[in-house]
């Protein structure tokens, strides 16, 4: 799947009057997917409201671009789904008119030029910004003449990324969008999908393992773990919910008895101990308290998935 396979089924057409707003943009109900061995997803619940950066976040294999595939309506599957008020089984082309999606892979074809890349998508695509497609370029290596067999996997990512994020559409699809880009770019990507391209009225979904670089931009993380949603958490709430203490060796037997979903030892004696709903007052009996970063709250989270 790439931009111009998208640009192309969503060829100018009247805009949709449909109320979709008061809605869910995504509303998944017994959402259940069998490949041939494996049930990627297992009777997964969820819903996304208008307006929410979401993460989806969980380890190889969990299941998470099998689910944004479901809503793309890429491929068949059971239980209830609606995207943007449409079932992607049977309303897939109205839908990707609303839709953006990004995936893992970026294809452009070797041969096109930066400039014949943006013409194509500006003479296909009725919601694309030409001069935002040319902002986003802008900081960037790639110039107009640029060939994509010319350029570094980087760079080509880099141009996908410029051309999709041009495109305004109500729900943006990020699989791992940031794969094969080096730091810089990446901090750059989130901060400009932040400032140039994120308002109210759009939805973002995004999977990624690199949890550490996206946590600030979320305001929503559902982790997805063997097919099913373990955590789905506005990010205010996680701070209210998990809590960290650094408890000294003294205090290790008091803290366990309060039963923390991990820890893990640091030098000195000293053990971080990770809690679900337990008080915060009472924690802060036991040590120094803080809220435990995703990639943290992930770990723990997810142990045993390997075993
Ligand atoms: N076309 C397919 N045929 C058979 N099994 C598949 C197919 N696509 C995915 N699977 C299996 O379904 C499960 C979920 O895969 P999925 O690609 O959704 O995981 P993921 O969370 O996106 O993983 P990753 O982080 O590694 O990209 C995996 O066990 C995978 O092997």
């Amino acid at each position: 799947m790439n931009v111009i396979a998208e640009s192309l089924s969503a060829e100018s057409r009247a805009p949709d009057s449909r109320a979709t707003e008061s809605r869910p943009v995504v509303l998944a109900r017994g959402l259940r997917k069998h490949y041939k061995n494996k049930l990627a997803l297992d009777g997964t619940n969820f819903q996304i409201a208008t307006g929410r950066i979401v993460g989806l976040i969980g380890p190889n294999g969990a299941g998470k671009t099998t689910a944004l595939k479901a809503m793309l309506g890429l491929i068949p599957f059971e239980g209830d789904l609606s995207v943007l008020g449409r079932d992607p089984r049977t309303q897939r082309d109205d839908l990707m008119r609303d839709v953006c999606f990004i995936a893992d892979v970026a294809v452009l074809p070797r041969w096109i030029k930066v400039k014949e890349a943006i013409e194509f998508v500006a003479g296909v695509h009725p919601r694309f910004d030409r001069a935002k497609c040319e902002r986003f370029l802008a900081n960037t290596q790639l110039t107009s003449e640029l060939r994509v067999r010319e350029m570094s996997k980087g760079m080509i990512v880099q141009l996908h990324l410029a051309l999709v994020m041009a495109i305004d559409a109500k729900l943006l699809v990020l699989d791992e969008p940031t794969l094969g880009l080096d730091i810089l770019y990446r901090k750059q990507f989130y901060q400009r999908l932040l400032e140039d391209y994120f308002d109210e009225e759009k939805t973002i979904i995004v999977t990624t393992h690199q949890v550490e670089e996206i946590e600030h931009i979320l305001t929503d993380v559902m982790f997805i773990r063997d097919g099913k949603i373990v955590i789905d958490s506005p990010m205010d709430t996680i701070a209210d919910r998990y809590v960290e203490v650094l408890v000294a060796s003294d205090k290790a037997a008091e803290a366990r008895s309060l039963k923390p979903i991990d820890e893990r030892a640091l030098p000195f004696g000293k053990t971080v101990m990770l809690f679900d709903g337990v008080e915060k007052g009472r924690l802060s009996t036991l040590g120094e308290t803080r809220t435990p970063g995703l990639a943290d709250l992930f770990v723990a989270t997810m142990k045993g998935t390997y075993a």
